[in-house]
């Protein structure tokens, strides 16, 4: 497996992240359990300011919030000077309540409903970036009643094809985000926003998918955009102060995937602002991004205890772990593909190949189908790495199941930041109405 950030093999043969030896976070914490190396997370945080600040252009990064949303992270993001993106009220709620600056979150969604409108107005969040007409009016009604003035982008779609999993691919004009730049909507909705009297029109958004690893498509959206610009420009007086890029840039899940750095990813963008929107207007436009994998991803590792083998001659061996799709849906879902090593004996050469199949269940919850190593025995502890954006945040209580703790490890510490999940929190939603209730029988 590969190791990321602070992971390392120690002397006694254990994985080791952020100075904590896994087998002792098993020991307090238990598993399945969620580490997330803080360190490496708040390099890439600094790799994205540091890029953009070197650019000369005016930026706000913005962290998708999405990929990993919890109160511990919203405050590390916040320390180290992001913005925040947030797709609902639930992740709204989150960063308000871990204190996050409202002028800095920045709410998406193609379905914002009015009651999450109104929060975040009344919050003075930084900007919505409005998804169709029928947002945008109600955005418009909204700010009225309350007699607000909020600022907006609007989320084109460029007519991009980003090269990555269809599921992940939003930049195409079958596509339920967005106005499509091609075929007249962007135009049209520019004029609509800019005559709102309670909306001030900052700009264009524009994402083209995740898990993305050219620049080309970035450069080609950037491209478009500015085409748009020019023709607003030219057709409307319209200026756009902001152009927000989207997130997309991908990270190194397995041998074979081949992310650029950072500074590549930033570079590749900024450039083609300055070349497409030269002569546009008098000064260059804010640009904005919104990563969320690139900033979390490859700094999270999930810890499972190893449970029931089950070999099946000339087939397949099975090794089952204490989670599997609840915690971790991606296989499933886009048939992503994960590295893992036994973390107590990472020492050890490899000697099998095995796959890893979770408690669910269900047929289709594999973690991992092939990966090569040393035979793994009922209490071993297993380490899937990368697992730091999209599981926590898309974990289910499928079967039942309960959700993980999640921890932060650094300089040889540990710090619990969300709890696992009780019995009684299985149940704390439930209601048994009194018809049907056991009754208790007075003897
Ligand atoms: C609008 C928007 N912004 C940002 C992101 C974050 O993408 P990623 O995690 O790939 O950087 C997404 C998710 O794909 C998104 O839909
Ligand atoms: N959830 C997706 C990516 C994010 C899509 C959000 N627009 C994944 O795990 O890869």
């Amino acid at each position: 497996m590969f190791l990321h950030g602070t992971s390392r093999i120690n002397d006694a043969g254990h994985l080791e992240i952020g100075g904590c030896d896994v087998t002792e976070l098993k020991a307090e914490y238990g598993t399945p359990l969620y580490i997330l190396d803080e360190q490496l997370v708040r390099r890439r945080c600094r790799e994205y300011m540091e890029a953009f600040t070197a650019s000369g252009l005016g930026f706000q990064v913005a962290y998708a919030s999405k990929a990993f949303s919890i109160m511990a992270m919203v405050r590390l993001v916040d320390e180290e000077g992001l913005s925040l993106d947030v797709v609902s009220d639930g992740e709204l709620y989150t960063a308000l309540q871990a204190g996050f600056p409202a002028g800095r979150i920045h709410f998406h969604g193609n379905n914002k409903t009015p009651d999450e409108i109104e929060m975040a107005i009344d919050a003075g969040i930084g900007c919505f970036v409005v998804d169709n007409l029928v947002e945008l009016g109600l955005l418009q009604a909204i700010a009225a009643r309350k007699e607000a003035t909020v600022n907006v982008l609007l989320r084109v779609t460029p007519g991009v094809e980003a090269h990555t999993h269809e599921y992940t691919s939003t930049g195409q004009t079958d596509s339920k985000f967005g106005f499509d730049i091609g075929n007249g909507a962007a135009y049209e909705a520019v004029k609509v926003a800019a005559g709102q009297p309670n909306l001030k029109l900052l700009g264009v958004h524009s994402h083209i998918g995740s898990q993305i690893f050219e620049t080309d498509g970035f450069q080609l959206a950037v491209e478009r955009v500015a085409g748009f610009a020019r023709s607003v420009k030219e057709g409307l007086n319209v200026e756009f102060q902001v152009v927000n890029l989207g997130g997309g840039f991908g990270i190194r899940y397995v041998e074979g995937d081949t992310p650029l750095q950072v500074s590549e990813y930033v570079g590749a963008i900024s450039d083609a602002v300055k070349t497409y929107f030269a002569g546009i207007y008098s000064k260059l436009p804010q640009i904005w991004v919104e990563p969320g994998r690139s900033i979390v991803g490859d700094a999270g590792t999930t810890l499972y205890t190893v449970g029931t083998q089950k070999d099946i001659p000339g087939v397949r061996k099975y090794v089952a772990v204490d989670g599997g799709m609840t915690d971790n849906p991606r296989p499933a879902l886009y048939q992503s593909k994960y590295e893992a090593l036994l973390a107590n004996r990472a020492d050890e050469a490899a000697t099998e190949t095995v796959s890893i199949a979770g408690k669910c269940c269900e047929s289709g919850d594999m973690l991992i189908w092939d990966v090569e190593l040393p035979e793994a025995n009922s209490g071993d502890l297993l380490a899937v790495a990368c697992t730091g954006a999209y599981n926590y945040s898309m974990a289910s209580n499928y079967n039942r199941i309960r959700r993980p703790a999640v921890v932060f490890v650094q300089n040889g510490q540990s710090d619990l930041v969300v709890r696992r999940e009780s019995h009684q929190d299985i149940i704390v939603n439930d209601i048994v109405p009194a018809r049907i209730a056991k009754q208790t029988v007075a003897k």
